[in-house]
């Protein structure tokens, strides 16, 4: 394991540990993965323009998002499931963000209670939130969430349904035994692709917000938000900050790279929130491309169940250390000494 110098070497080793259907199934995008590829392939196309002898020496990380200190402007996106890729699950992954002072997105498809995941880090835990047709459900683990001592909810509003994933209709994929929602009542949750079918609200509006809030005193973000005009609605609705996602490319094939509609996004929000993206944030240099383009902060999606597969909390913590430790680097060597000095004269396109 440390031997893994990138986040890339990491995703190779846990290829080799996970059945094909499990790696498929993490590792899979919707229709073709034209988006997936996208993610990534759009930060290959912009260089940053570094900065000498600033006197900025050794950067700092740390920057604070919803009144909380996030040691580094990185988290961990919300992943149904931690228990597929490793045992101990989302508490694994709590222990290592925990410990670096790094905030952790819980599924509503955990596969670990929420008090066992609050109670192994001071770092915080925001609760992603699917809305399903059952409302009572969905307040009961908001409920949860809230009594467990979590900061913030994260409304995912890109998946009115599960998007067409080709390779788990291939694969027929069904979960591993063992694995199941742990904050959920019982139920066949085995096909993701039927649960995400039937149980989700697909006639969610704008008014889920205001619902979310009557429900909670914790503040709600959005995710999945793609357009200018979504963030603009998504703050007058009474969001707290949006999340620039599409999902890791796993519900509509042919939306944009993420890091496209940052700016449009960055610029509709005018400060009114924070602004997080994600989608292929794979190295140091991705996160602080997108920090210039404006955004708060990313959060970090398939890397963590890789981590997790290759061993547990060391394996996330490994992970972590290695996205951190290039972000120092790229910071260091463009002279950007802290996460607000990152701004859009540090990029620019391929030329
Ligand atoms: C296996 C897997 C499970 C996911 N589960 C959820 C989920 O339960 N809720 C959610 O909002 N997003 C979920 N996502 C999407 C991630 O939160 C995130 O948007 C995406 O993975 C980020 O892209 P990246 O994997 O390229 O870093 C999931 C993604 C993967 C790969
Ligand atoms: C019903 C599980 C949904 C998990 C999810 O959001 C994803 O796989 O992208």
């Amino acid at each position: 394991m440390n031997h893994a110098l990138t986040l890339d070497d990491v995703a190779g080793l846990a290829r080799a540990r996970l059945s094909p259907p499990v790696w498929d199934f993490v590792a899979g995008g919707a229709g073709d993965e034209r988006t997936l590829a996208a993610n990534r392939d759009v930060f290959d196309r912009v260089w940053l323009r570094p900065r000498v002898l600033t006197g900025a020496g050794r950067p700092g990380l740390g920057t604070r998002v919803l009144e909380a200190d996030w040691a580094a402007p990185i988290g961990v996106a919300p992943l149904a499931y931690h228990t597929m890729a490793h045992p101990e699950g989302e508490a694994a992954t709590a222990r290592a963000a925990g410990e670096r002072g790094l905030p952790l997105v819980v599924s509503t498809f955990a596969g670990t209670a929420f008090e066992q995941i609050a109670a192994v880090t001071a770092a915080p835990l925001w609760l992603q939130v699917y809305c399903f047709r059952d409302r009572a459900t969905t307040r009961a683990v908001v409920e949860r969430a809230e009594r467990a001592g979590f900061a913030a909810l994260v409304l995912t509003a890109d998946t009115p349904h599960l998007g067409r994933r080709l390779r788990d209709v291939r694969n027929g994929f069904v979960l591993p035994p063992g694995v199941a929602p742990a904050n959920l009542a019982p139920g066949d949750y085995a096909s993701p692709a039927a649960h995400g079918r039937d149980e989700l609200d697909p006639d969610l509006d704008w008014s889920v917000i205001g619902w979310l809030r009557s429900i909670t005193a914790l503040p709600v973000l959005v995710k999945g938000v793609l357009t200018g005009e979504d963030a603009r609605l998504a703050v007058q609705a009474g969001a707290a900050g949006v999340i620039v996602s599409n999902h890791g490319g796993r519900q509509l094939d042919g939306v944009p790279p993420t890091l496209r509609v940052l700016p449009e996004v960055v610029q509709a929000v005018a400060g009114r929130g924070p602004v997080l993206l994600d989608g292929g944030v794979r190295r140091g240099t991705d996160v602080l491309v997108a920090l210039a383009l404006g955004a708060d902060a990313v959060l970090l999606g398939r890397p963590v169940l890789h981590g997790l597969a290759i061993g547990g909390a060391a394996g996330v913590g490994r992970v972590l250390d290695i996205l951190v430790e290039e972000l120092t680097d790229a910071m260091t060597l463009t002279g950007t000494g802290s996460v607000k000095d990152a701004g859009p004269a540090l990029v620019r396109e391929q030329w």
